[in-house]
């Protein structure tokens, strides 16, 4: 059901077959680093031994070729770069795009059909329409996780997303000062009033790990009123600022890959952490919500939770 307009209107949303969790990262404002949380946390949960995509949908700055070093050319290599736009069914699969792998990670943009380096990006709703064909125009076989970067903002392709996708949850990625505070607790409120659960933030640039002596600088300034307006949500991670990201970004390697011992690389692999066990237990309360029998067997028996996952 969305509501826009004062209008209800009921729309069906449709769920992704083979995708055991879709999830979008997003973020009020630009630059504070959603990309680079986006291309990490993919890695960090494909390093658990987890299948996951990454669709890069922000045509405004598709950054994540870039960053996990792989090319157009490669992506449209053998199929036709077309996308039948106002189709909304799956296509056969030998019509289906091959994603990219890397790292483990399969891997589509929008910007190897918009190019990377062209000035005009498409009209918003295009855009939605863009994202919504490459999901079931990609052959992605069967993923735990599909993770969507999107564009900063709450307009389109959002809008068209949370209308008609089945969302498992957003992830919003924003720095510590208040301006990013203050449009991420935006997007906040655009996923909320679309149903979708927010999962948590990813704090990005959150301080500044001194190289000389280790200590934790924190370089934004932030007040506590606006602070205490994003409080409601879980910390999924605190990345901090590493010049390190940025070279390893530029070169195609993600900071995890070519850093991995680094502070900024462990603050990821225990954000993937942190996702996957959050999203193990909202699996686990709905798959109890569903089969209600199952559990009060179990605390007829007096079995615990640990003792169901052991
Ligand atoms: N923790 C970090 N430490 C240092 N630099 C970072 C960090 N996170 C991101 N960056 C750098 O900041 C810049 C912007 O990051 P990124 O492209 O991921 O942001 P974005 O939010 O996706 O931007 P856009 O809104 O343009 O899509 C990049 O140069 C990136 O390498």
């Amino acid at each position: 059901m969305y509501k826009g307009s004062g209008v209800v209107q009921h729309i069906q949303r449709t769920r992704l077959e083979q995708v055991d969790t879709l999830l979008v990262v997003g973020s009020g404002k630009g630059g504070v680093g959603k990309s680079t949380v986006s291309v990490n946390l993919a890695v960090a949960l494909a390093q658990q031994g987890l299948r996951v995509g990454l669709l890069d949908g922000d045509a405004y700055g598709p950054s994540i070729p870039m960053m996990l070093g792989v090319r157009k050319r490669a992506a449209s290599k053998g199929s036709e770069a077309v996308l039948p736009l106002a189709e909304r069914k799956e296509l056969p699969r030998e019509k289906k795009l091959q994603p990219l792998v890397r790292y483990g990670v399969k891997i589509m943009s929008v910007g190897f059909f918009i190019g990377e380096e062209q000035a005009v990006a498409p009209m918003p709703d295009v855009l939605g329409m863009l994202i919504r064909q490459l999901l079931y125009s990609v052959d992605w076989g069967d993923l735990d996780y599909l993770l969507i970067d999107l564009p900063p903002g709450t307009s389109e392709p959002q809008a068209t997303l949370c209308r008609e996708i089945h969302l498992d949850g957003a992830i919003l990625v924003t720095t510590p000062q208040d301006i990013a505070r203050i449009d991420t607790a935006k997007a906040l409120a655009m996923f909320q009033q679309s149903s979708v659960p927010v999962l948590g933030i990813m704090q990005n640039m959150d301080g500044f790990l001194c190289p000389h002596c280790g200590g934790h600088v924190d370089i934004f300034p932030q007040s506590q009123e606006v602070r205490s307006v994003l409080d409601v949500l879980p910390v999924l991670g605190r990345i901090p600022l590493d010049p390190a990201a940025v070279v390893s970004g530029d070169k195609g390697h993600p900071v995890i890959i070519s850093l991995p011992d680094s502070p900024v690389a462990q603050a990821f692999v225990l954000a993937g952490q942190q996702l996957a066990s959050l999203i193990q237990q909202q699996h686990h309360q709905i798959s109890s919500s569903q089969n209600p029998a199952a559990v009060s067997e179990d605390a007829l028996e007096g079995k615990t939770e640990h003792d169901r996952e052991g």
